[in-house]
């Protein structure tokens, strides 16, 4: 593994360990700053509060937004062969083709904001072991897939989304936030791709398999991404610990995603103090996965998609608050009267 960033699932966790945090000095300035500008007090409710966190992660109280990057990761589901998804898994690899082309949802998210794109797929002809059976991945391939999305963030982004595709990646989703949080499997189930009832009760009852499988995952951070997760959640997981060391700010995005940011978090309370929730999926879970990590959604548009596609949009809400943050006048600068 030489020139790759971790040999081993410990090295990641000796990065947990050794995270940066925001500029206190950024903060306060950002603080003063929006307190100083053309408009009542809290006017601009939580896109104030965006701005002012996004400023403390950048350095400065002026940012401005001009470099996001849009990176999505790739993966197969052994866990797929149990009929948990509405599609057949070759669709994985078709998506990929169709984010090449540009014809996907987030392509055009990505293009309206001015955002980069980058697609990833991580090993399509060799899907992760069903679960229920096994762990879906070895330690190595774990630490393979977190060292891509490591090397997949580009260090001049001033913005980072990480999306994914693979069929069946609910399944793991909710069977990794389950064994994070706790709870009953059925909880954590949802419609995906859009299961019937039918389907969604048979679909609780694999993630319920996982769990009871692999009890050492229970609250276990990187050990339950390995045993229930997939390739494309390690790297969305490498990608954010990056992002964090390159002080980037990081929108998440739905369930799957949240569900990867959510083994560091478990491994390292504070680790996704550099992310802001994007959107609120219409997954069902989500919302509870989103309370379990203290995250308020910027959007709610019943989106349930994936791809990166509801924090894409929201790139357009956090470049509108820094823009605010950065750009309006003061009182004094405008000679408007104070209250
Ligand atoms: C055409 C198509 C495009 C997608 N883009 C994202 N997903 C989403 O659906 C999948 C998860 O749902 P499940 O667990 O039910 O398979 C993931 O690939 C996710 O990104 C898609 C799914 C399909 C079918
Ligand atoms: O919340 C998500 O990201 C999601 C939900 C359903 C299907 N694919 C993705």
């Amino acid at each position: 593994m030489t020139g790759l960033p971790f040999s081993s699932l410990a090295a990641v966790r000796a990065a947990l360990a050794d995270l940066p945090g925001p500029d206190a000095g950024a903060l306060a300035a950002a603080t003063a700053r929006n307190a100083d500008l053309t408009k009542p007090p809290q006017a601009l409710g939580r896109l104030e509060d965006a701005a002012i966190w996004y400023a403390g992660w950048r350095g400065t109280d002026r940012p401005v937004i001009d470099a996001p990057q849009v990176v999505i990761f790739a993966g197969n589901h052994g866990v797929a062969a149990r009929g948990v998804s509405a599609f057949p898994a070759d669709v994985t690899a078709q998506m990929v083709a169709n984010f090449k082309a540009g014809g996907a949802a987030v392509n055009q998210l990505a293009r309206t904001f001015g955002a980069r794109l980058d697609v990833h797929p991580l090993q399509l002809d060799r899907p992760t072991a069903d679960f229920t059976t096994a762990p879906a991945m070895t330690e190595d391939e774990l630490c393979a897939a977190i060292c891509a999305g490591w090397q997949a963030v580009d260090s001049g982004a001033d913005l980072l989304v990480t999306g994914e595709m693979g069929i069946g990646n609910t399944t793991s989703a909710a069977a990794v936030a389950a064994s994070l949080f706790g709870g009953a499997a059925e909880g954590w189930t949802g419609r995906g791709t859009g299961l019937d009832d039918a389907a969604l009760q048979r679909k609780a009852e694999v993630v319920a398999e996982g769990l009871a499988r692999h009890p050492q995952a229970a609250g276990a951070g990187l050990e339950a991404l390995r045993c229930l997760g997939g390739r494309e959640l390690g790297a969305m997981a490498g990608a954010i610990l990056r992002a964090r060391q390159l002080s980037i700010p990081v929108i998440l995005d739905g369930f799957i995603c949240c569900a990867a940011a959510a083994a560091l978090e478990a491994e390292r309370p504070g680790a996704l103090d550099h992310a802001i929730a994007g959107h609120m999926s219409a997954e069902a879970a989500h919302g509870r996965l989103l309370g379990a990590l203290g995250k308020t959604p910027l959007l709610d548009l019943d989106m349930r998609l994936g791809e990166g596609s509801g924090a894409a949009l929201a790139i357009g809400v956090l470049k509108g608050a820094v823009n605010c943050l950065s750009g309006m006048a003061t009182f004094a600068e405008a000679g408007v009267s104070g209250a």
